[in-house]
């Protein structure tokens, strides 16, 4: 395969409604896509950063920057490279995982599409669809967030994750429970935002049959993990802190968690993801796979990726229209709780031309 050169751009792409996590509340995406041309095909990859460093230590703005100045010229200065090759010729450059699964995605995607192999089977997906979960903010009130589970539930939504943090969290999720029954499969979601001081306080939650609460300490609190795993019945969940297939080794060696979430952009990309799948596997420890806000492009890769035999939880791969009213490829539409994995070559999908347009806020050619 031949790449003679990449493409960033920018989209602006408004929510279809506020998502408020305990980081901040988002109304509209400043997305930067990456564009991979070969001599006979075009790959896209889709870089999961915000326009802060709220979630993570990336944003927007650093992604672009270390893609232009170091990323793309390393690939630029090596021969062969193939999707299996990137992260290899990437390494030396420390972090920045979210570019450099973009980077990743765009060369695997075009790689796929001269050969004629769709992402989920060369990651080793088992099933032709797949069971979906829906990620709902923090809201202004507990009748607000009554009527936003209840809109999920009756489209079909098979698990409902409840964002929370210190103020917002007994009392919404006993009234997720008290309102829909025991049978929902119910979630949490602190995004780092306790501390062990609250142990007691989150211990409260064990008495709603959570599937999972995720991430409530620091990203770095691996220890500190431990030891409010040992004093909750609540399987704990990992997001911000699994960075590679190391760090998840080591979190569950060390207790830290027994169940983990899977981001493709927070690891450095869909094949170090499918290492970490392989790891829990391997460990008994049960995966899903989560979500940024993607548009179709990281949302067609997140699908073929929860395919695998692995995800055994409900992931955060919603419809295209929870978070936005037109997506920049043909929308993904629930059907029955479920979504398609997405058969063509490649990531299956590719932007329509027109919403590509519509949305572009900036794009740089990069010639190899
Ligand atoms: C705005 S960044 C969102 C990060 C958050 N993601 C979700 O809640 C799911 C978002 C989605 O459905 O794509 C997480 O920490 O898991
Ligand atoms: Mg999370």
């Amino acid at each position: 395969m031949k790449l003679t050169g990449f493409e960033l751009r920018r989209i602006g792409l408004p929510l279809a409604a506020p998502f408020r996590t305990s980081f901040g509340t988002q109304t509209h995406r400043d997305i930067l896509l990456v564009r991979a041309v070969t001599g006979d095909a075009e790959g896209w990859g889709e870089c999961v950063t915000l326009p802060d460093p709220l979630y993570s230590e990336e944003y927007v703005d650093g992604a672009v920057d270390v893609l232009t100045r170091f990323l793309i010229p390393a690939l630029a200065g090596a021969d062969d490279v193939d999707g299996a090759r990137v992260a290899t010729v990437l390494a030396p450059f420390k972090g920045h995982r979210m570019a450099k699964a973009a980077l990743e995605m765009a060369v695997l995607d075009a790689e796929l599409k001269e050969l004629g192999r769709p992402l989920a089977r060369e990651l080793g997906a088992v099933h032709p669809r797949v069971p979906c979960g829906v990620s709902v903010g923090i809201m202004d009130s507990v009748p607000q967030l009554l009527d936003a589970v209840g809109g999920y539930l009756e489209q079909g939504y098979v698990r409902v994750k409840l964002k929370i943090e210190p103020g917002w969290d007994v009392a919404p999720v006993r009234a997720v429970r008290n309102r829909f029954g025991g049978e929902v499969l119910l979630q949490v979601d602190a995004n780092t935002a306790y501390t062990l001081a609250d142990a007691r306080h989150l211990a409260q939650l064990d008495a709603f049959d959570l599937l999972l609460i995720e991430q409530p300490l620091e990203e770095d609190d691996i220890l500190g993990h431990a030891q409010l795993a040992r004093q909750l019945s609540t399987p704990v969940c990992l997001d911000e802190s699994i960075t590679s297939a190391r760090t998840a080794a080591a979190a569950i060696s060390l207790g830290a968690c027994s169940v983990i979430n899977i981001k493709p952009g927070r690891v450095g990309g869909y094949l170090e993801a499918r290492r970490i799948h392989d790891l829990c596997v391997a460990h008994g420890v049960a995966v899903w796979c989560g979500g940024m806000l993607e548009t179709g492009i990281g949302r067609a890769a997140n699908v073929a990726l929860a395919a695998l035999p692995g995800f055994t939880l409900p992931g955060d791969t919603s419809a295209s229209d929870r978070y936005y009213r037109t997506d920049i490829t043909s929308p993904f539409v629930l059907d029955d709780g479920y979504l398609d994995v997405p058969a063509g070559a490649g990531i299956g999908v590719e932007p329509l031309a027109e919403e590509l347009d519509a949305t572009t806020t900036w794009t740089q050619w990069i010639p190899l």
